[in-house]
């Protein structure tokens, strides 16, 4: 086989900086009002074409077969729907944390989308790949989106975001959470009144932070609760998604460096910028 040539695109990590829950959809989904903020911390994904139609991943993760790595399904996805005769060779070099409410797994899809779309000449438009990108997972649309977004519905309604400069300081308690089970569990908290909606706060544009799955997930997963009780030596931190990651915002490099020096012996816990928009542009 010819020598095949790659080309590496990022993946960067999400924050959900707020993250509301409104209502719940009739097939079981919730209705989010949450602002995604895209973060420097990023995986990387080398891409090479191959005439074949075959799609290849040539490192797949310990746990989690090829045939289910969101990057082989997006490509699989988009071959589908454009009838494309190509193939790809992938390989994907993982900095972001699994099932730390960072993303990267629907990143990497969202990438994986882009850049096939772009490498293959299929000429979606971003919005079409949105509504591919939504049936591979929630969270995959405000990555192609490609701006830091408000986000409402299930996360594919989007609205730009200007947001100012920010660093993050970002800890991932020793614990992996799967996203399912902790809405079902704030579902079940609905109805014995220990969760409501937070219809009113969302429709009022009240602007402070707050995430409505952390009280649950720091119940459950007590090592949560610890860096929530740890961080807030230095701020207001929150829990990012369904977790287990948890934030703190800095004002300026210093201060984020000094909180990440202060912890680095006690946890796993990253540095890293906010970014104005996603690195990955589709050539719109
Ligand atoms: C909570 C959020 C916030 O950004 O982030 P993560 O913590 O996963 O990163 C997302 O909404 C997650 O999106 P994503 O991780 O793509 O979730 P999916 O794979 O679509 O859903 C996994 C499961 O979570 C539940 N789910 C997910 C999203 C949602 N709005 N309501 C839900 O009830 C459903 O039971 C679904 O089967
Ligand atoms: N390329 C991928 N990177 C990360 N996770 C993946 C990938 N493909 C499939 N997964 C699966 O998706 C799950 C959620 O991953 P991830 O998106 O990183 O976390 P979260 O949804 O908490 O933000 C993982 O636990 C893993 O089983």
């Amino acid at each position: 086989m010819q020598a095949q040539t790659f080309h590496t695109f990022p993946a960067p990590a999400k924050l959900n900086l707020t993250l509301l829950i409104t209502g719940k959809r009739s097939d079981g989904y919730h209705l989010l009002d949450t602002d995604f903020r895209f973060i420097d911390l990023c995986d990387s994904i080398d891409i090479a074409v191959r005439d074949d139609g075959v799609i290849e991943l040539l490192n797949p993760m310990p746990d989690v077969p090829a045939d289910s790595d969101l990057t082989v399904r997006a490509a699989r996805l988009l071959q589908h729907a454009t009838g494309s005769p190509l193939g790809a060779t992938l390989r994907v070099h993982k900095r972001i944390p699994m099932g730390g409410g960072l993303g990267g797994g629907s990143s990497d899809a969202a990438t994986v989308l882009l850049a096939l779309n772009r490498l293959w000449g299929c000429g979606l438009s971003r919005e079409a790949l949105m509504q591919l990108g939504v049936q591979l997972g929630a969270d995959v649309p405000v990555f192609i989106f490609g701006k830091n977004a408000r986000a409402t519905g299930i996360g594919e309604q989007l609205t730009e975001l200007a947001l100012a400069d920010a660093w993050y300081v970002v800890c991932k308690p020793p614990v992996h959470v799967a996203t399912g089970p902790v809405f079902q569990e704030f579902s079940q908290r609905l109805l014995t009144g220990r969760a409501s909606f937070s219809i009113m706060r969302s429709l009022s544009g009240a602007t402070q932070k707050q995430n409505d799955l952390q009280p649950v997930v720091a119940e459950i997963y007590p090592a949560v609760k610890q860096v929530l009780n740890r961080l807030s030596e230095y701020g207001s931190p929150l829990m990012t998604g369904s977790g287990a990651c948890v934030f703190l915002e800095l004002a300026n490099e210093d201060q984020a460096n000094k909180v990440f020096h202060s912890l680095s012996g006690e946890m796993t816990v990253y540095v890293a910028k906010g970014l104005k928009a996603h690195p990955v542009s589709d050539g719109e």
